[in-house]
């Protein structure tokens, strides 16, 4: 028997960050949507009983480092799962960029295997064995829109952005979503994006104040390390984007738009110095 599942992007429209924990984590505040840009995962039942992951792209592990793996091992564990699974990742996100991939493979995982095997998991349940696996797995199981608070695992469902186009750019850097966080002083943060704004706005299906709104506390740490995504920032608005972010921790910077007749242009006009340009619809 095999399943399919989809896998989609998130970008963060705001992200604020709290405070820092003492598990080390930081309590965040951030509304978080999925953009058109999927991996598309096949799960094939296995008689013995073993995890077997394979993907076309050949810059992602394959072993027990795979988010996918991870989650396929957790609920196979977890439920007494005696046979196995091949999982093929046809890889499509750009990888380490911000954009939740592995996190979204593995919220993707854990709803195929639920239903490969019949285990009749409940969403909240399957959300809670993705918390053990990242902070934005539990947002990539049921996607949508949504408050994330905690350190990024405590959801409310919000209203999908109005229909806009959402152009994504990578640039070819690392950057360790641990260390941005790291270097992250929550008492110097000098402009704290509104959560309540961004959902009003959205509420009101708003494109203009979505834009307003739009802002991420983690993109002071990496513009500093990388000033580059700034340059990729000022790009986007000059060729006409209506808003721009990095997304997460970066080092991917969206810019969001609500005119199809724009799209091209600024498409084209980044793709001159930057390879990873993408050009989507958000999920609504
Ligand atoms: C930047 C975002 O992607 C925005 O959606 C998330 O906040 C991070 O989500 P993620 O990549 O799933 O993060 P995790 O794999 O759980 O954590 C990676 C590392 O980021 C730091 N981390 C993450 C989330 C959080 N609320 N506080 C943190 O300090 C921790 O050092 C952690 O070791
Ligand atoms: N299924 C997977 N797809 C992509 N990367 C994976 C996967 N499993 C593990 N990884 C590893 O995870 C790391 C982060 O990749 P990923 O694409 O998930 O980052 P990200 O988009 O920055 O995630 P986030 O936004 O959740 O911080 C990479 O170094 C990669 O080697």
């Amino acid at each position: 028997m095999k399943m399919y599942e989809k896998a989609p992007a998130k970008i963060n429209l705001m992200l604020d960050v709290l405070h820092k924990r003492a598990d080390g984590f930081h309590e965040v505040e951030m509304i978080m949507t999925m953009v058109d840009l999927a991996d598309r995962l096949e799960l094939s039942e296995l008689k013995r009983d073993s995890i077997i992951i394979s993907s076309q792209a050949g810059y992602i592990p394959l072993d027990e480092k795979n988010l996918a793996f991870q989650a396929a091992r957790l609920i196979k564990d977890r439920y007494n799962v005696r046979s196995g699974v091949h999982i093929h990742l046809d890889k499509r996100i750009p990888v380490a960029a911000g954009l939740a991939g592995g996190s979204s493979d593995a919220a993707a995982t854990l709803r195929g295997l639920n239903r490969l095997w019949r285990l009749g998991i409940p969403v909240q349940e399957l959300q809670e064995l993705g918390a053990e696996l990242g902070s934005d797995v539990p947002f990539c199981v049921t996607g949508g829109t949504a408050l994330a608070t905690g350190r990024g695992e405590r959801l409310t469902p919000i209203a999908n952005p109005p229909q806009m186009w959402v152009i994504l750019a990578k640039p070819p850097i690392n950057v360790s979503t641990a260390e941005v966080y790291g270097r992250v002083r929550a008492g110097n943060i000098a402009v704290h994006p509104s959560a309540l704004r961004m959902q009003q706005a959205l509420e009101a299906g708003d494109f203009s104040a979505v834009c307003e709104g739009l802002g991420n506390v983690l993109e002071d740490v990496t513009l500093k390390l990388h000033p580059e995504v700034q340059q990729l920032k000022e790009a986007m608005l000059k060729l006409g984007a209506d808003g721009v972010l990095m997304s997460g921790s970066g080092p991917t910077v969206f810019g969001l738009v609500s005119k199809h007749s724009k799209v091209a242009r600024i498409y084209n006009g980044l793709r001159g110095f930057c390879k990873e340009v993408y050009a989507v619809r958000s999920l609504s």
